[in-house]
């Protein structure tokens, strides 16, 4: 047998099983004789796990029989050999035992012969429960949705098909059938894939590699912060970083100004600097500027004395500074605060000091003023919207808390300590599957931490089944994708993976025409396959 020098080994391995051959004749581009490829050759690929590599790398001059993987006994008795104990001579055993994908063997009439170790850890199945039991007993028994060997039996083709597995994994077959010299079926080779595997090898490419690497995630989280009631997620070293740099301004009183945009956890990093200051045991009050209209903030602020505008309390009011004395007052969105009250500000800040509304005594006060903006207070200042001695007096010390998308690793370990905080509330056991977790992380998340505690509460919620996936996303969040990801950019694994599962849907509905068929050949149920076919907008 012939074959060209740039083919994989692993195609060469198809080869050899086709021919029965134990040494292939390696050609150039012109068809020249240029070496041997021998079970050797191919013995010393697989210890080097080069299965993609091309076979030129382990030509041969000459061809040792002697050492030949094959027994030669085998070789000469082949005729009167059958089929079975030709396969499962022992050193091929060894081959296809060193193989990463998974191999799956049948023979003609759909009983397996052979189940490979890989398989054993893609599937979590034990192969000894299926050696020469038939395919349709293995259907029966749940243990697979649907048997790639009985369709190639049945097409007389290779088949390639999704399968689900009892333990809702979902795998990538690839049936082929193998020739006797006669033409007949003799075995079918499945090669086993699972996909998640693949999508978390992209994961791993990415640099999402809190996903792939637990022991990471869990060192990362095991330094959680449990703070009087203050549940922080530390879901990356450099969010640790952000909540050891706030640890240490928090043992000083110098005031601090939290920038970043909406809901990334600024107000939470400044109840935490309360709770490790010394001032832990007073109050932590908080007012949003940007939440209560300008002439509020002034009475809210620094309180009144009794009547002293229309409509005032006739007994006066405390303002937040002096409610907050000996604590934390912590002002968010300051960019919002009016000019004239910046000033007054300005004089608490620097000498600890303010009026009530309406009096003219000076009160004193000892209150430590931690600020946030998601606006850009430098740029305000610029603009003359913000005064430049507030802003260098207020901050001191500045933290920036960066915006979820630029910190994508830690999305997938924040989704799942979330669904698990919610799976509690809701006593549930939500589980959101791989596909999903990847479509999440390309999300993104204009409303931070708060919007990703929002989805995650209401899929918990909504959700009837206990698997999320894609389809049970909110039609924006899918939109949002699309969006992004129409620009004729490279396509993400993710993505090849869903055009693979539009086409095959398509494909499989050519043929069979009807949903439900569709839905037992590829081994899903058939409102799943309604609900793809809506998406990719095809009519039934
Ligand atoms: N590291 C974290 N661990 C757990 N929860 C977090 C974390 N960071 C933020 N959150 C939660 O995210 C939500 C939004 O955080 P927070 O209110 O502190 O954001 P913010 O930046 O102050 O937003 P805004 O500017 O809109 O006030 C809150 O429920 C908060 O508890």
């Amino acid at each position: 047998m012939r074959v060209k020098k740039n083919i994989s080994v692993e195609e060469a391995i198809v080869h050899f099983n086709k021919q029965r051959a134990d040494v292939l004749e390696v050609t150039d581009e012109a068809n020249k004789f240029v070496g041997y490829f021998t079970l050797d050759s191919l013995q010393i690929a697989i210890q080097k796990g080069d299965l993609a590599g091309e076979i030129e790398n382990y030509v041969a001059n000459d061809v040792h029989l002697s050492s030949s993987i094959i027994d030669e006994d085998v070789i000469r008795n082949e005729k009167v050999m059958n089929e079975y104990e030709y396969l499962l001579n022992k050193n091929y055993l060894k081959i296809l035992n060193s193989l990463h994908d998974g191999v799956y063997i049948t023979d003609q009439h759909g009983f397996t012969v052979f189940v490979n170790r890989a398989y054993e850890r893609i599937t979590g199945l034990n192969a000894n429960e299926f050696i020469g039991v038939h395919m349709n007993e293995i259907i029966n028994k749940g243990y697979i949705s649907k048997s790639i060997s009985l369709e190639v039996i049945k097409q007389k083709k290779p088949v390639t098909m999704m399968q689900k597995i009892i333990n809702d994994r979902k795998i990538i077959v690839t049936g082929t059938p193998i020739y006797s010299s006669e033409g007949n079926i003799i075995f079918i080779i499945n090669s086993v894939r699972d996909i998640t595997e693949l999508l978390k090898l992209k994961h791993e490419l990415d640099g999402l590699h809190y996903w792939s690497n637990s022991d990471e995630v869990n060192s990362a989280l095991q330094s959680d912060i449990n703070i009087n009631e203050l549940e922080l997620y530390v879901s990356s070293p450099e969010t640790k970083k952000l909540f050891e740099l706030a640890e240490r301004v928090a043992k000083t009183d110098v005031k601090v100004l939290l920038q970043g945009e909406t809901g990334v956890g600024k107000s939470l990093i400044a109840r935490f600097i309360h709770e490790k200051s010394d001032r832990n045991k007073e109050v932590f009050l908080e007012l949003n500027c940007g939440a209560i209209p300008a002439n509020l903030i002034e009475a809210e602020l620094f309180g009144y004395e009794p009547g002293a505008f229309t409509g005032a309390s006739k007994y006066g009011k405390k303002g937040l500074l002096e409610q907050a004395d000996g604590g934390t007052l912590f002002l968010d969105e300051i960019g919002d605060l009016p000019l004239e009250l910046q000033v007054k500000l300005l004089k608490v800040v620097e000498e600890n000091r303010y009026m009530r509304i309406g009096s003219t005594v000076v009160q004193e006060v000892d209150v430590r003023i931690l600020s946030a903006s998601h606006k850009d207070l430098k740029k305000l200042v610029r603009n003359g919207k913000f005064r430049e001695d507030l802003f260098y007096r207020l901050n001191i010390v500045p933290i920036h808390v960066p915006p979820l998308r630029n910190r994508k690793q830690e999305i997938i370990p924040l989704l799942q300590r979330f669904l698990e905080r919610f799976n509690e509330k809701y006593n549930a056991n939500k589980r959101f599957t791989i596909e999903c977790l990847e479509y999440l992380t390309k999300h993104s998340w204009p409303g931070n931490i708060r919007e990703l505690i929002n989805i995650v509460e209401r899929l918990v919620v909504t959700t009837i089944e206990d698997e999320i996936t894609i389809y049970h996303l909110p039609e924006e969040y899918r939109n949002v994708f699309l969006a992004n990801n129409h620009n004729g950019e490279e396509m993400t694994l993710k993505e090849a993976v869903e055009q693979f599962e539009n086409n095959l849907i398509k494909e499989t509905l050519t043929k069979y025409k009807t949903t439900r068929k569709v839905a037992e050949a590829l081994g899903v149920s058939q409102s799943s396959i309604v609900q793809k076919l809506k998406r990719i907008n095809v009519d039934q």
